[in-house]
């Protein structure tokens, strides 16, 4: 899958190292699409983890990202969506885990527990590796059938 357009999203925790995010992804040749928040003052994730899940379901964008505190609340968000497969991750090795075994479409980032440079080294992994399917594929269809 070539990755061309990223949709981005978080809430105040998060919101110092989606800017971050932002430029560094936009430096390498990204369209960046910001659904907020875009300031540290106190907000609900919700209002931001949905925007950002519809926009890689309904394709308008290729793979997304969310941050905030402990990146649990923008999960637990995002895979109400039924097309989203969100991780989250702490270490590159998990962030091409959740591509590579998942085909996870959204990387999860805990702010509060990670560096900005961890996250971007997590968030270039995670656009730059590709899903192995086979044995994997079989498990993710699995995922949504309920
Ligand atoms: O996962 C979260 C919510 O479950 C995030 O960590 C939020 O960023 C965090 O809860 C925000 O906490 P705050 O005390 O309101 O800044």
């Amino acid at each position: 899958m070539q990755i061309k357009t990223v949709a981005i999203g978080g809430d105040h925790a998060g919101f110092e190292y989606k800017a971050a995010i932002i430029q560094y992804l936009e430096e390498l040749g990204y369209t960046v699409r910001n659904f907020g928040t875009d300031s540290v003052e106190s907000v609900d994730y919700p209002d931001f983890a949905h925007p950002t899940a519809s926009a890689v379901e309904s394709g308008s964008c290729d793979i997304g990202i969310l941050v905030c505190g402990s990146a649990n609340g923008v999960a637990i968000t995002a895979n109400k969506h039924q097309g989203i497969r969100a991780a989250i991750c702490w270490k590159p090795e998990i962030a091409a885990l959740a591509r590579q075994h998942n085909n996870a479409n959204i990387i999860c980032l805990p702010a509060r527990f990670t560096s900005i440079e961890e996250c971007k080294e997590m968030v270039q992994i995670f656009l730059a590796t590709e899903f192995e399917g086979g044995r994997h594929g079989t498990r993710v269809n699995k995922i949504a059938c309920l």
